[in-house]
This record gives C-alpha cells, structure tokens and sequence, in this order.
C-alpha cells in the first residue's frame, strides 16, 4: 500500500507520455496558496485524488495525473489515458472541467485548451461532413454559406415561418436556420414546420437551380431529439441543429450515431456558451468547448464574428484555425459566424477569418428596409462582392439591394 497526498500530483520534471491527455488551465491560487499546491490540487481533484492522505494500492496511481509545468497564472497537467471512459465526452469532462471549478483552493480557474492524444481521440466520431457540406450538400464551395434565421426568432406561425424561408432561399441564402428557442411550441410545431419547410425549399431550389437546406432545431429531450432527427431524415433534411451547450454532450453524442445512419449533418448552436467562457480567468474557454464539439462530431458550430458583431467573441480566428487543423484523422468543423452580421460587415469579416465559413444573418435580412427577399439578395451580393475582391461600395452602384442595405447600417457594429 502506498500513502497519496496532494502532493504526489505535481512533478515538474515530468514528460507526458504520448497517449496522454494535456490540458492547459490559468489558475488564481487562493491568497494562502502559491502556484505549486494549486496545480497539485488541480491534477488530484480532477484525476483520483482527494484532500487527505489516502492509503492505495500501487497500481491505482497508474491513474493520477500529474502537474507538470508551471509558467506564470499557467499550468500543465497530464492525464493518463486509463483514467478515461473512450468514446465518453460527459466522463472525460467530469475530470478536466469537473469539481476543480469550484475548489476553495483557486479563487479562480479556467480551461484553456487542451492536447487531444491519438488513442483518446480516436475513441470519438468527429464530423460526419465538416467544411465539405459547402459541396457535398451545398452549392458553395468557393464562397462562405450564408443561412438565416426568420425573426423575430418565436412567435412566427408555421406559415409566415415558411414564407420567410421561401423569401430568404429564393434570395440567395443557403440555409434556413430555427432559432436556438424554437422548437415544437404550439404556434409553430415541429413537424409542420419541417415538412412545410421543405416543401417550399423544393421550389425554391427548382427556381433557383441551387441547392438548400434547413437547420432545423432538434433540441428537446434524449428521446424527443432522436424522433426528431428520424423525422428530418425521413422528410428529406440534410441538417439538424442541436443547442449542444444546453442539450449537453450526451445527448450530442446520440445524435450523432443517428446522423451517421443517416447522413444528416449537425449544426451546433452554442447558447449558454457564455455562462461557461465568458469571464477571462474562470470557466471553459470557447476554444475548449469547440474542441469537444469537434470530437463528439458536430459539422458547424458558431465561433463568433471577429468581435464585428453584437455579441462578445473570444478568439474567433484561432478557434477557427483550431477547427481547420489536423487531429488525428478526425474531420474539420466549419466555424458559424451569427450575431449581428448584416452586409456592410461582409468584407471586413471576410478579411479577418476568411471564406471557409458560414454567415448567419437574421436581422441583417429581415430588417432590410424592403424586406427578406432583398435582404436575402443583399447579403448574397456583399458576398459576392467580397470573393471577387471588389469594393463594396463600388459593388453596390450596380445592386440595388446591397446599396439600401448599406445606405441603411453603413459597416456599423450594431449593439
Ligand atoms: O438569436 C440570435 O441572436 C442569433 O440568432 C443571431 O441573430 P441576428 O443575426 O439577428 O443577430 C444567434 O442565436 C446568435 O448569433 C448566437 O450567438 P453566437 O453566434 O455568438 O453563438
Ligand atoms: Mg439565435
């Protein structure tokens, strides 16, 4: 038998090994503590250690992890592959994003990143499609995809949603998108909505020669969501949009095993992000929850619009490159950028993250002052505008939407 203390977790001539877990944490120790006995609390607390000394079997700390670098409010912490569930996202993040948040030992911490091995990796399916939907289920390989969101984001009946959508792909947007709030409330149920959806997508791709699709939001409980995603399969969808923060990662992980029978691709909203990223030194950052995301197998998810937008952004450009790198094999993600976006931002975003993406607009095509169909047209010609490098200004002498569109929010950011 073997006596563990906190102290058995920090050892900072350690070399992970290469089927470890590596997670990077900015940590504020508690005023009593200095840097060493908060890693060491963090590797224990968040592998199989405890506050008091425990007598074990030797074998047991072949699952300890261990702290192993300390640079500034930044440590390092290894965890053994042994220590994981394969395959099990909610048990991994019980460990690396578990009770550690809430020791009285760090005032505050926060995970930052983390160093996906192979072994741990491949237990997971990744996206099923990624960055290749622009082609394999869109017509847009050579330009960023734009959807929308028909607003106010509830209260449409199933109707006025369906004429919305219809304005809006027949405008030049790819995707129809729900909001993260609508799901099956009676004045726009579910299954209507998705059927007669679709049934208008079918014309509008006849009128317009491209194809579209619907992200339409499958959130609800474990069983409802599956029924769900059976139903879009079954009704011709090729996406389903998951809130994944707050279904929460199991219920991502059904979906994807049934997406993958299906051959449906899954869109992850990431509201109530920001109860987990928002504050710099505490939490889960952003670029941690995409990573999971990537490893559970979403093919989109919101990474934020280059703080150009109305909502708070941390790092969209890295996050974004993070989910365009290899990893071992698994597919890329496509980033969604949503929030405030209308034309006049196209250029300048395009500029900071690029085209591989996808736009979402919702007030930046319904509050087009003539309306979705135009706003619809107007965001498709700023990007038009910004593929082909061309001025956007110069651009809109000759589209009249965009020039009402500009004319009317300039490049401001809106608040
Ligand atoms: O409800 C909204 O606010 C949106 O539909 C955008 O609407 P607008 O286009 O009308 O702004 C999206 O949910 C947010 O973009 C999500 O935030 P994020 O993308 O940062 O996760
Ligand atoms: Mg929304």
């Amino acid at each position: 038998m073997t006596g563990i203390t906190y102290e058995d977790f920090i050892d900072l001539d350690y070399e992970p090994a290469d089927d470890e877990l590596v997670c990077d944490f900015r940590v504020t120790p508690a005023s009593d503590m200095d840097m060493e006995s908060a890693g060491s609390r963090v590797a224990s607390e968040s592998s199989n250690g405890t506050w008091a000394e425990l007598q074990v079997e030797g074998s047991i700390t072949d699952l300890s992890a261990t702290c192993f670098d300390i640079q500034g409010d930044r440590i390092r912490v290894a965890y053994p592959d042994a220590l994981f569930e394969h395959g099990n996202m909610p048990q991994v993040l019980s460990c690396i994003a578990g009770n550690i948040l809430g020791m009285k030992a760090v005032e505050r911490i926060r995970l930052l990143d983390c160093d996906w091995p192979e072994p741990l990796t491949s237990s997971f399916p990744g996206p099923q499609y990624g960055t290749s939907v622009r082609s394999e289920l869109l017509d847009a390989a050579d330009r960023p995809i734009t959807a929308t969101v028909p607003k106010p984001k509830v209260g449409l009946s199933t109707d006025q949603h369906v004429q919305v959508a219809y304005e809006a792909w027949t405008g030049g947007i790819d995707l129809l998108k729900d909001d993260e709030n609508l799901t099956d409330q009676s004045f726009n149920r579910y299954e209507d909505r998705l059927y007669q959806s679709l049934e208008r997508r079918d014309e509008a791709e006849e009128e317009t020669g491209e194809r579209k699709s619907y992200l339409v939001n499958v959130t609800g409980t474990g069983d409802q969501m599956l029924e769900r995603v059976q139903m879009a399969a079954d009704a011709g969808c090729e996406f389903v949009m998951v809130d994944v923060v707050t279904a929460g990662w199991a219920a991502v992980q059904q979906v994807r095993e049934l997406t993958e029978e299906e051959g449906l691709a899954i869109h992850a909203h990431r509201a109530m992000h920001a109860a987990f990223d928002r504050v710099p030194d505490h939490g889960v950052s952003m670029r941690a929850l995409a990573q999971v995301a990537r490893l559970c197998g979403v093919d989109h998810i919101h990474t934020g619009t280059a703080d150009l937008g109305k909502l708070e952004n941390e790092d969209t450009a890295g996050i974004n490159e993070w989910l365009a790198s290899d990893l071992h094999g698994l597919k890329d993600v496509l980033p969604m950028a949503s929030g405030g976006l209308h034309p006049g931002l196209v250029p300048e975003l395009v500029d900071r993250i690029g085209t591989n993406i996808g736009i979402q607009a919702g007030g930046g095509v319904h509050g087009h002052p003539d309306g979705t169909h135009a706003g619809a047209k107007a965001l498709r010609q700023s990007i038009d505008a910004a593929v082909a490098g061309i001025d956007i200004e110069e651009y809109a002498d000759t589209h009249p939407e965009l020039r009402t569109a500009l004319d009317k929010w300039g490049t401001e950011t809106p608040r």
